[in-house]
């Protein structure tokens, strides 16, 4: 299967930070979380992407081609949603629609009024009385209008609360059910990602940590309890992170089955995705 999007050496320096050699690919028919704590670089990562800011070096393809050379194309079949949502705030949502619509060929009315009558989104209401979770479901609803391939989504859930974040992670699995379609996803909340990642980028302070399968990534990860005694020089080497109190000890692990062979009595629990994003960023 085709790559929908492949990044190689990505490279910007923004002064104080700096995004170094990032390399990774999106395989399609699939949701990756973009993970990384505030600061990591997800931001800088997805607005070099898309050449909203230019790179000092580095490759973008997305479905084979470029941005240079194949941008009407490209816009057609990616749809962005940021954050803070780049509106006007005295337009109407149905202004606001009549001004991005024409920048798509393959924009669809009917599929818009769809989204946002599911939405509970008003066209006549101003943008600028929107609440932060309707600002977010008008964002995905012009996304989903002109019938994008890949949603590159930053921080959608950013701010919201569990009701509305729960919403929007329905909205993806459902928008997953067409064939074809990915979606690249970021965020600081990985609880988000648990039910509905299938890959999990780590990004920290600008550079790729890992681009692994979400199943796998907790299969082979433990988290590990267990008594003082057990711990040697030998056995620490084991762990990604260790907390030791006067008793006992607790930790994650990227080695579970040697923690399993070699402290036998230790109890070990599936990690959740926070447990194993915070072993890396920590080291
Ligand atoms: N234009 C800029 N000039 C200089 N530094 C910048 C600029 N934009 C962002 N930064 C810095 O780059 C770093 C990475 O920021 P970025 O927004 O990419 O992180 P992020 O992972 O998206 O974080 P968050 O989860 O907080 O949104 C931060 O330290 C930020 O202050």
């Amino acid at each position: 299967m085709n790559p929908v999007m492949e990044v190689e050496g990505l490279n910007k320096n923004l002064g104080g930070f700096e995004l170094r050699d990032v390399s990774f690919s999106l395989p399609e028919g699939c949701i990756t979380g973009f993970i990384g704590v505030n600061g990591a670089g997800k931001t800088t990562t997805i607005k070099s992407i898309l050449g909203l800011i230019p790179n000092d070096s580095g490759e973008v393809r997305m479905f084979g081609k470029t941005m240079e050379k194949h941008a009407r194309e490209l816009k057609n079949r990616i749809g962005i949603v940021f954050d803070e949502g780049y509106f006007y705030e005295d337009l109407t949502m149905a202004e606001m629609k009549s001004v991005l619509a024409p920048a798509y060929s393959t924009w669809d009315n009917a599929a818009f009024s769809r989204h946002m009558e599911r939405f509970g989104l008003h066209p006549a209401h101003k943008i600028s009385t929107l609440s932060k979770g309707n600002r977010m479901k008008f964002a995905i609803a012009l996304a989903l209008s002109h019938h994008a391939d890949l949603l590159i989504m930053d921080e959608p859930t950013s701010g919201l609360d569990p009701l509305v974040r729960s919403e929007i992670m329905e909205i993806m699995l459902e928008y997953m059910k067409e064939d074809g379609k990915s979606v690249f996803f970021s965020t600081h909340i990985t609880s988000d990602l648990d039910k509905i990642a299938d890959m999990l980028i780590l990004i920290d302070k600008g550079r790729l940590i890992f681009n692994e399968d979400k199943d796998l990534l907790l299969d082979t990860h433990g988290f590990v309890k267990g008594d003082r005694a057990d711990l040697s020089e030998h056995t620490r080497k084991l762990f990604l992170t260790l907390r030791e109190t006067r008793y006992g000890f607790e930790g994650l692990t990227a080695h579970k089955q040697a923690v399993k062979e070699q402290m036998n009595k230790a109890l070990i629990e599936k990690p959740t995705i926070e447990d194993i994003m915070l072993g890396y960023v920590r080291r």
